[in-house]
């Protein structure tokens, strides 16, 4: 699937950047264009796969290159004004090579959250192709701010987005890592699943065929649910298959693929990727639509283990809408399965942000209130017999 990619804020940027490196080291061509926006010089200035043509500085009249502060609200409004200047660098995407947008943001902070959903509204208003959110929900321990801002944004990006794909930071922390080394593991984590999914579909001339190759329409017409998506993956080495035989020697001496094994190896991964940890954690019933995606070198792949993927996850989702298919990738040495869920209701997570984030909201508006009476006691002297200069 052919993308413009359009990261928004810092978590934004780092992503499609790290996209990109996941393109050229794979040969997956998934990304056709890639822009980066932002209100912070800094956060553009330590990209490295972005062309600098495409980077976008936006509201240098009012935060003077220095970001938002968590200010979702300026975000957008920055969004909104500079519109054009981002209009720019999207001039530059060649549109008829395009399946869809994808616009990449972390929804906790101010840039991102904000920008995110107001570039969504417009560019939809502009193009006719799809455009797809990838939005990053903040750990619990980022604090209420974090949380309201992710709650506020959750509601208007899903609103303006064809379809929202959810990463949430909070179920793939580890306990004791750095901030920073933990953004680079989970950035790696998500590039991996979303590069399967969205690079599935790109066969060019030369690769390997499959047997059943899934193509880009197949993952359109999965995200036509709208709402919100989730993505499960599970992968295994080739050369080191956990239980059975993995090959026989043919007569010549080559190695030949055990077919059932393949198969087996493929309906267990399905299952793997579906019932473990998922991007946005959700009940799997509650999904509309679904696809499944094989991955691997093309000799482990094989139509028998998708279609018996597929009808467990008919049966699981209890949807009849389930697509599926193979990405064979030449050089890769472990065979994966990617299930995207779409259309999902059942997120136990959003609840549970959108109460924090009341309850935050409430807890902002008692203190503001508070604290202007407390100044202003402060301030006037008990019997107002002082007058201010002027
Ligand atoms: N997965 C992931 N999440 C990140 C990363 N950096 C930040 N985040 C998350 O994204 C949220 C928003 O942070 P940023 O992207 O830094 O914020 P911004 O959009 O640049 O906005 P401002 O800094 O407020 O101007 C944070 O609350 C984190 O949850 C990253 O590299 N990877």
């Amino acid at each position: 699937m052919k993308l413009a990619m359009i990261g928004f804020g810092q978590a934004g940027g780092k992503i499609v950047d790290k996209f990109i490196e996941y393109d050229q080291r794979t040969g997956s061509q998934a990304v056709r264009s890639a822009v980066a926006v932002n209100t912070a010089k800094a956060d553009l200035v330590g990209l490295d796969y972005v062309p600098e043509e495409n980077q976008v500085l936006i509201g240098q009249s009012r935060v003077k290159g220095h970001g938002v502060g968590a200010d979702n609200e300026l975000g957008a409004e920055i969004a909104e004004e500079d519109i054009d200047e981002v209009q720019g660098a999207v001039d530059n995407v060649p549109i008829h090579d395009i399946d869809a947008f994808l616009i990449v943001a972390g929804m906790g902070g101010g840039t991102g959250s904000g920008g995110a959903p107001v570039l969504a509204k417009y560019l939809k208003r502009i193009y006719t192709e799809p455009v797809y959110g990838l939005g990053i929900l903040p750990g619990r321990d980022e604090g209420g701010i974090y949380t309201l801002n992710a709650a506020r944004s959750f509601q208007t990006f899903v609103r303006e987005v064809d379809n929202l794909l959810v990463f949430d930071n909070d179920a793939w922390r580890e306990s004791g890592e750095s901030v920073g080394s933990g953004y680079d593991r989970i950035n790696e984590e998500i590039v991996r699943r979303f590069g399967i999914l969205f690079g599935a579909g790109e066969v060019s001339r030369g690769d390997e065929v499959g047997e059943s190759v899934v193509d880009s329409s197949e993952i359109i017409n999965t995200l036509d649910t709208g709402g919100v998506s989730t993505v499960g993956y599970a992968a295994e080495e080739v050369d080191n298959p956990s239980g059975g035989l993995l090959s026989r020697f043919k007569s010549d001496g080559t190695e030949d693929v055990d077919s059932t094994h393949a198969t087996n190896r493929i309906t267990s991964l399905v299952r793997k990727a579906a019932l473990g940890r998922l991007t946005l954690p959700c009940e799997i019933d509650s999904a509309e639509r679904s696809l499944l995606v094989a991955s691997g070198p093309p000799e482990y792949l094989n139509r028998k283990g998708v279609e018996k993927g597929r009808k467990w996850l008919e049966n699981q989702t209890g949807s009849m809408e389930v697509r599926g298919g193979d990405y064979p990738t030449g050089d890769a040495e472990q065979v994966a399965g990617v299930v995207l869920l779409s259309g999902v209701s059942q997120v136990p997570r959003v609840e549970e942000l959108q109460d924090v984030a009341v309850e935050t909201q409430d807890n902002i508006d008692e203190i503001r209130s508070e604290s202007q009476q407390n100044t202003t006691d402060l301030i006037e002297d008990d019997d107002g017999e002082l007058d201010p200069l002027f």
